[in-house]
């Protein structure tokens, strides 16, 4: 045996077999190891908690918990040897049932023909399996069991040890390891098992240790030195870890092993993992491997967005929370894939969704999700999210927040964020393109050939060099593009409500009526508010220069339209480009019609008119990157309460507990900013020492952090009770 692939669950497992693991390391070396992200469906191992349902014990649904330590079982020790029918059986009650975008903990219990279905259905081959062991309690659907004698667990570790492609589920279970021959090619241990087989076998069998994140690319996990002190079962409370190992005997059953996973995982499992990569790093690589794609130069630079896996959990102690459970994430709108990586990597559960969802779906959906990723479309508002009971934080994937009631979302104690400026170079670009495609006529004549119409002209078309771009908005994205327009010869204006240092030659300009009748080029980089409704309409049009073009990439409220389309049937503009309408589709298809919006087909059907769908901020760089940004933001409130960056919330932060802190709560109390909460709060907590605090307000509401000292785990949960029943709470939360 030279190596082991593990999946489970990053952060509970991490922070149980850390020391093991660190004794491999000083020993020994290699295990390849797969950090499978506990994403969706696609998830590995859902922890085994004790509300999952995987078998039946005398026809009634119970726990693995309930089933392992039952006594109607028949057993001999704490380990049950499975038969890998059963252990596929207990991982199917594990594992979701649905499938589209179903929660890992949606379980139900199968039968046996569905479950041979299930098994063949995920290329399960009897060879691969092996015989069965027998059971008397499989009519119950009780997992087997190994009737061993109680000799210690040398045997089963030798038996073990003889083994080729052994499938181990590792519960948290507290059961004692009890051996007797291995019958079948399934385990399943609890943790002190692991224990003992990490300790007492693995490492002297061992070569090296890499960890691969499903990408197979090498996380970094074992050098933080976070996980020191984390591993005692009392810390981890409910957090039940499950892992799945492995063995193989040697190179040429990698194959057979990833069959093996196929088995287990089921197969929709979203890892692709090159064999030699989990080899190790003598191994193949993607760049030497025949069917490796080439990594182009983008794909380079994005790894700057990659998950920073380690920032997260660096050298401060994890907290867990006490009221909240499981952190359930709903995202909508193809939120990108870092997010969704930084989310698994704390064991979230997350539903993905490409698209947004309408009213009553997101309503539905909405009950009972503690965060939720939204982009542009979804529109969260005080119907909304009135129906979200667990909500803590809304993370908007992009830099606008109008589609959120921010002001009914703070007073019900949850805290939005954005991305202020990630993809505000992808936007400034994107107008570069516009005002070059706009001088040349540039849509009308591709669209032309397009119909086999050649029409070579230069009428009317112009170099941009030389002429006036007229910003209004000079923010993020406003004063990115006024550089990169100077770099291209054009002088540039702007406008705006704040007195705002100009970049290059750039020149403020005092009223919205000069820059417009001063620009050849309008643009338009201004939030969706009261005052920017309609900010362009026929009297501003009017004020322009004949012959000028508008473009706008902010929001589709900001221009009156029907103007827009006179003032271009007219003459008076020579073209316009808009990438973003007051109402648009909330999935991709062919959706822009005048259902939508009434002047649709009119605006279509004008020349020199570049109609984009809202693909301002849409480049892979920028995706990532917000991905990372509100990914990272969101994790930071839900973990540590940190609320810095919030667009709706007072911003409070305390730095982190230290990795030796011990009995510290968090306290996070979100509260009505009225007199005299304060002292309520801290009467209850003085009997603990408060080692730090930090309160602030916004508004109607504030929010006040604590962390207090000397609090016995038992106390927690009075501690709790008490906050909650003080009068002007809003939303309390303890992490410990
Ligand atoms: N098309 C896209 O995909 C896309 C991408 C990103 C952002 N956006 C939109 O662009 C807008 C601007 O983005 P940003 O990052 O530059 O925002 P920003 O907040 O950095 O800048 C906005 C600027 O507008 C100014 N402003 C506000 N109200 C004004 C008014 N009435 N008159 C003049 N100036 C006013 C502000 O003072 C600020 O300087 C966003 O709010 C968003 O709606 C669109
Ligand atoms: O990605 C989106 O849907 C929105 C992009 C842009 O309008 C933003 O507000 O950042």
């Amino acid at each position: 045996m030279d190596s082991i692939i593990c999946h489970y669950n990053v952060l509970a497992v991490t922070q149980i077999y850390y020391p093991y693991l660190v004794s491999l390391l000083g020993s020994q070396s290699l295990i390849g190891v797969d950090v499978q992200w506990r994403v969706g469906k696609s998830e590995l191992l859902p922890q085994a908690r004790s509300q999952e349902t995987v078998g039946r014990t005398n026809g009634s649904e119970t726990s693995l918990q309930s089933v392992l330590s039952s006594s109607g079982r028949t057993r001999g020790g704490g380990v049950d040897v499975l038969n890998t029918g059963e252990l596929q059986h207990g991982l199917d009650g594990w594992r979701s049932n649905n499938t589209g975008t179903s929660w890992g903990r949606d379980q139900s219990d199968v039968d046996r023909t569905t479950l041979t279905r299930t098994l063949v259905g995920n290329r399960v081959r009897s060879t691969k399996v092996g015989a069965p062991v027998t059971s008397s309690d499989w009519n119950q659907s009780q997992l087997g069991n190994d009737d061993g004698t109680s000799d210690g667990s040398g045997q089963l570790l030798g038996d073990l040890d003889t083994k080729t492609n052994v499938a181990v589920g590792v519960t948290n279970d507290n059961d004692d390891l009890h051996s007797g021959s291995l019958t079948s090619s399934g385990l399943l241990l609890n943790r002190q098992n692991l224990h003992d087989l990490v300790l007492e076998t693995w490492n002297k069998l061992i070569n090296d240790l890499v960890l691969l994140n499903w990408q197979g690319v090498e996380v970094d996990l074992l050098h933080g030195g976070d996980f020191l002190g984390l591993h005692e079962s009392s810390k981890l409370g409910d957090w039940d870890p499950a892992l799945l190992v492995i063995l193989t005997s040697s190179a040429s059953s990698w194959a057979s092993s990833w069959t093996a996973l196929s088995w287990c995982t089921g197969h929709d499992y979203k890892c692709v993992i090159d064999v030699g990569m989990l080899r190790g790093k003598p191994g193949t690589s993607l760049a030497t491997s025949p069917n490796a794609v080439s990594t182009s130069p983008t794909n380079s630079y994005l790894d700057q967005y990659r998950p920073r896996t380690k920032s997260i959990t660096k050298s401060t102690k994890t907290l867990k929370p006490f009221s909240t459970g499981d952190i359930k994430i709903l995202l909508l709108e193809n939120v990108n894939q870092t997010a969704i990586d930084i989310f698994g990597a704390q064991g979230y559960q997350v539903e993905f969704h490409k698209t947004s969802l309408g009213e009553e779906e997101l309503i539905e959906k909405i009950k009972d999700v503690h965060a939720i990723g939204i982009r542009s479309k979804t529109k969260l508002t005080a119907n909304v999210l009135k129906h979200a009971k667990n909500l803590l934080v809304i993370g908007c994937f992009c830099i606008g927040t109008n589609q959120v009631d921010l002001e009914y979302a703070a007073e019900a104690g949850i805290a939005v964020f954005n991305s202020p400026f990630s993809n505000s170079r992808s936007v400034a670009e994107l107008v570069i393109c516009e005002i070059i495609a706009l001088s040349r006529q540039l849509g009308d004549r591709s669209m032309e050939l397009h119909n086999g119409v050649w029409n070579k002209v230069s009428a009317k078309c112009w170099e941009i060099r030389g002429k006036t771009l007229g910003i209004v908005g000079y923010g993020h994205i406003g004063s990115q593009l006024s550089v990169l327009a100077e770099a291209f010869g054009m002088n540039v204006i702007y406008y705006d409500v704040l007195m705002i240092m100009a970049l290059g030659t750039a020149k403020q300009v005092s009223s919205l009526n000069e820059l417009l009748a001063n620009s050849d080029f309008v643009t338009l980089h201004v939030p969706e508010t009261p005052d920017t409704k309609n900010m362009i309409s026929s009297p501003q049009l009017a004020t322009m220069k004949d012959g000028a073009y508008l473009l706008n990439n902010a929001r589709g409220t900001i221009v009156d339209i029907p103007a827009l389309i006179d003032a271009l049937k007219v003459g008076k503009l020579a073209g316009a480009a808009l990438d973003v309408y007051p109402h648009e589709p909330a999935k991709n298809g062919p959706l822009f019609n005048n259902e939508l919006n009434e002047w649709t087909s009119e605006l279509q059907s004008l020349k020199n008119v570049i109609l984009t769908p809202h693909i301002g901020g849409s480049t892979e760089e920028a995706q990532s990157a917000i991905g990372v940004e509100v990914g990272t933001a969101l994790t930071s409130y839900i973990n540590e309460g940190s609320s810095i960056g919030a667009v709706n919330f007072p911003e409070v932060s305390l730095r982190g507990l230290d990795l030796d802190q011990e009995n510290v709560v968090r306290v996070l109390y979100i509260h009505q900013n009225v007199p005299g909460v304060l002292r309520t709060v801290n009467e209850i907590l003085s009997s603990y020492n408060i080692e730090k605090q930090f309160s602030d307000s916004r508004g109607n509401i504030a929010y006040l952090m604590a962390d207090i000292s000397g609090v016995n785990v038992q106390e927690i949960k009075s501690l709790y009770e008490k906050l909650e029943n003080t009068p002007y709470k809003i939303i309390t939360r303890l992490l410990y």
